[in-house]
């Protein structure tokens, strides 16, 4: 054995003390911030502006701090980073023990496990999924192994994860009450004990590659298929397959298209019609929300689910690896995806996916993406 003294622990690679101001000179989004304490209070000011939000990008800020749940995420996920940033400096041979099983999504994966154009350009970020479930079980009932840093601060992901759910379900039962739905509807189907797709999603993206940032992508210089003044992916333009993400970054890197999801369809991994990437600035003391397919699909459309993708962070920012927390709250696996009956609404038509599960759904809207499970 090794004295300790002998032993090199790996540099800190998660500084966010360290990082350069997000540039202000790019095209950014600009997203309403929605304060989580007045959520919490239920201030019916704050309950109009999360509902127009959702309806609007299905993006918004929403500042944590004045409650305990809010305190839990803002701390929780820069100590979940240290530790995601250990893990990611294991030898890969290390990292691959608790790689993703097949259709599997919990576990670690890889960069380069997917595509982002037509020309099988592959991804270049690293994701470690944490399941909820395995998180706040006893050790015994967990379902697949875990690095030791993750076993080692399993309090820490499980008050995590009962933070990040609560938050989400708080928002969720908001929308419900303004679109005339039950508010128990959300809450039936995403109870955090039974088994559901609801992950930690710690993600690494390595520095920019060249110095310089490409110019602005669209769609037609995609389709050229050439390299010139290429884009580095590190996670493809996607909406979330879950109801509702808990992000929190520190560097720039996240975009959101300008045009609404409900318009942009998907053609050779990038939006088909009109728009262009923009930036979403992060903002301190709050994460970043987003809603996903399930709850446009609950919701008949009345939500939108945001369009995003991630590229190496702007200006001098991308000099640093970028590490984000995503948390996703997802259906239970055995929910049935059906639409929500709204109060005093003719009934709407049903259709053929009434009838299949969350886990199923899912993995037809991630094999529709081209994809593996990832999100
Ligand atoms: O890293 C980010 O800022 C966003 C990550 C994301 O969109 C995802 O993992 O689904
Ligand atoms: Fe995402």
């Amino acid at each position: 054995m090794p004295h300790k003294e002998e032993v090199e622990e790996p540099a800190e690679e998660f500084t966010p003390e360290l990082y350069p101001p997000f540039p202000d000179d790019i095209p950014t989004l600009d997203i309403p911030t929605i304060t989580l304490s007045k959520l919490l209070e239920d201030d019916a000011a704050e309950q109009d502006r999360v509902f127009s939000a959702c309806v609007g990008r299905g993006f918004f800020y929403l500042e944590l701090g004045g409650c305990e749940a809010g305190s839990t995420i803002l701390s929780g996920a820069e100590q979940i980073a240290r530790l995601g940033s250990r893990v990611f400096q294991l030898p890969l041979a290390e990292k691959m023990r608790y790689k993703q099983a097949h259709k599997q999504l919990f576990g670690y994966k890889f960069a380069g496990s997917s595509v982002t154009d037509k020309a099988g350009t592959p991804d270049t970020a690293e994701f470690f999924n944490v399941a909820k479930n395995d998180m706040i079980v006893p050790d015994a009932e967990m379902r697949r192994p875990w690095p030791a840093e993750v076993l080692e601060s399993k309090d820490l992901f499980a008050a995590y994860v009962r933070s990040a759910h609560a938050v989400g379900l708080k928002v969720l039962a908001v929308l419900a009450e303004k679109m005339g739905v039950d508010p128990g509807e959300f809450a039936a189907r995403h109870r955090i004990e039974e088994p559901s797709g609801d992950h930690v999603r710690i993600t690494r993206g390595p520095p920019r590659a060249v110095k310089e940032m490409p110019e602005v992508q669209t769609p037609s210089h995609t389709d050229s298929g050439s390299d010139q003044g290429k884009e580095q992916i590190q996670t493809p333009s996607h909406t979330d397959f879950g109801t509702i993400t808990i992000l929190m970054n520190w560097l720039g890197g996240l975009q959101v298209w300008s045009e609404s999801a409900r318009k942009a369809h998907l053609s050779n991994g990038q939006p088909d019609g009109p728009g262009e990437w923009l930036w979403i600035k992060p903002k301190r003391g709050c994460a970043i929300i987003n809603l996903g397919d399930a709850a446009m699909r609950f919701s008949n459309g009345v939500l939108c689910a945001g369009r995003h993708r991630v590229i190496p962070a702007p200006g001098a920012q991308g000099e640093w690896p970028r590490y984000s927390i995503v948390y996703f709250v997802r259906p239970e696996d055995s929910c049935l995806m059906k639409k929500f009956k709204v109060q005093g609404a003719p009934e709407s038509s049903e259709d053929e996916e009434e009838a299949i599960t969350a886990t199923e759904w899912i993995f037809r809207q991630s094999s529709a993406l081209g994809n593996k499970l990832d999100d």
